[in-house]
C-alpha cells in the first residue's frame, strides 16, 4: 500500500503506577479502511483510543494523525479526528437537525449542504426533524456519527459502537460506516470485544491482549500466497474410505470422520492426495475444506476459551 496512513501508532506505551497497561502498540489505518480493534474487556482498547484522541497522554511512543504527532502537534492532529468515545452528548428536547445545526454553528466551515450530506450518509433523512428523545439507540448513534464527521475528519474513532445495538442496528452501522469509508475516504477505527461483529464490519483487525497486539490480519479478499500455505482440515467423500485410509498410511494426519476421510493439508497437498486416491481406483465424489473461523484461530492463538 503506497498511501500515507491516516493514523499511525508507533510503540505506544502507557504505564500507570507500576503497571504497563499498553505495551508497545503499533499499527496503521489507511484512508477508506474500516479497522477493528478487538480484545477482551480490560485488554486496553479504551486506554489506546483515549490516547489517540488526546484524552490521555502516553508514557512513550508516538501517535500520528495525517502526519501530525498528537504529542508535538496536537491542534493539527486533533482537527483530523471525529470521535465518539463516551456517549455523544445530544440535546434530547431538540430535533436531530437542530442538534447538528448547533454543532455546525461552532465551526464556520460547515455549510448547510454539508449538514444535508451527513444526514444522508447516516440514513437519518426521514427522522431528522423528530426530537432526539424519540430516537432509538441506533438512531442516536447515527446522529452522533453525523455530528462527528461534519467537519470532514480523516479519522473516525468509535469505542464499542455495537454495544446495546440489536442485529439490525449492527447491520445499519456496518453499512453506513462502509459508506463513509468508501465515499469520503475516511479511516474508521472501531473497538469491540465481539469478534463476530468485527468480522462483519472490518477490513482488518488488530487483536489486543493484555495491552499487547498479538496479531493484525485482513478480513477482506484472499491473500493467495497465505491461502496456498495455510493448512486446513479437508474432508473427502469417497466410495471406499477405509481403503483410502490404507493408501494414505497416516500421511497428513489421515483419519475417518463420520464416514468421510479427513486430512490436514495445504492446497497442493489436497490436489496430490486427490490424485493418489483416483489413481488407486477410488471414486472421489466431493472435497470440502473446513476453513477455520477467525474465532477458532483467535482461541488457538491466545489459548483462552473466551474472547469476551
Ligand atoms: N486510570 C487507570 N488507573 C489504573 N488502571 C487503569 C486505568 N485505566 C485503565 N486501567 C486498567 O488498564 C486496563 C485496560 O483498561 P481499558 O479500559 O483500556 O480496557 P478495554 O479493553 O477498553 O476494556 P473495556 O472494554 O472493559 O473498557 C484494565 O486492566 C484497567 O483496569
Amino acid at each position: 500500500m503506497s498511501q500515507a496512513p491516516v493514523v499511525r501508532l508507533q510503540d505506544v506505551t502507557k504505564v500507570i503506577g507500576k503497571r504497563t497497561i499498553i505495551d508497545r502498540v503499533s499499527f496503521e489505518v489507511q484512508p477508506g479502511e474500516v479497522f477493528g480493534f478487538l480484545g477482551p474487556n480490560g485488554s486496553g482498547k479504551t486506554t489506546t483510543i483515549r490516547m489517540i484522541v488526546g484524552l490521555m497522554g502516553m508514557t512513550s511512543g508516538d501517535i500520528q494523525i495525517a502526519g501530525h504527532s498528537v504529542k508535538s502537534d496536537f491542534p493539527k492532529a486533533i482537527i483530523q479526528v471525529g470521535a465518539i468515545v463516551e456517549n455523544p452528548e445530544m440535546y434530547k428536547f431538540l430535533t436531530g437537525y437542530q442538534n447538528l445545526l448547533h454543532y455546525a454553528r461552532m465551526n464556520p466551515s460547515i455549510t448547510e449542504q454539508r449538514i444535508q450530506e451527513v444526514i444522508k450518509l447516516v440514513g437519518l433523512e426521514g427522522r431528522i426533524h423528530d426530537k432526539v428523545k424519540k430516537y432509538s439507540l441506533g438512531m442516536r448513534q447515527r446522529l452522533g456519527v453525523a455530528q462527528a464527521v461534519m467537519h470532514r475528519p480523516k479519522l473516525l474513532v468509535l469505542d464499542e459502537p455495537t454495544n446495546g445495538l440489536d442485529p439490525a442496528g449492527i447491520r445499519e452501522l456496518r453499512d453506513y460506516l462502509r459508506k463513509l469509508a468508501q465515499d469520503e475516504g475516511v479511516a474508521v477505527l472501531v473497538s469491540s470485544h465481539l469478534l463476530s461483529e468485527m468480522e462483519l464490519m472490518c477490513d482488518r483487525v488488530a487483536i489486543l491482549q493484555k495491552g499487547q497486539i498479538i496479531d493484525v490480519r485482513s478480513l477482506r479478499g484472499t491473500d493467495d500466497v497465505q491461502d496456498a500455505q495455510t493448512e486446513n482440515e479437508v474432508l473427502f467423500e469417497l466410495d471406499h474410505p477405509d481403503a483410502a485410509l490404507g493408501i494414505l498410511e497416516g500421511s497428513y494426519g489421515a483419519r475417518l470422520s463420520e464416514g468421510l476421510l479427513s486430512i490436514t493439508a495445504d492446497r497442493s497437498s489436497v490436489a496430490a492426495t486427490n490424485r493418489r486416491l483416483v489413481e488407486a481406483g477410488i471414486n472421489v465424489y466431493g472435497i470440502r475444506v473446513k476453513t477455520k473461523s477467525l474465532e477458532d484461530q483467535f482461541l488457538e492463538m491466545t489459548g483462552s476459551d473466551t474472547i469476551g
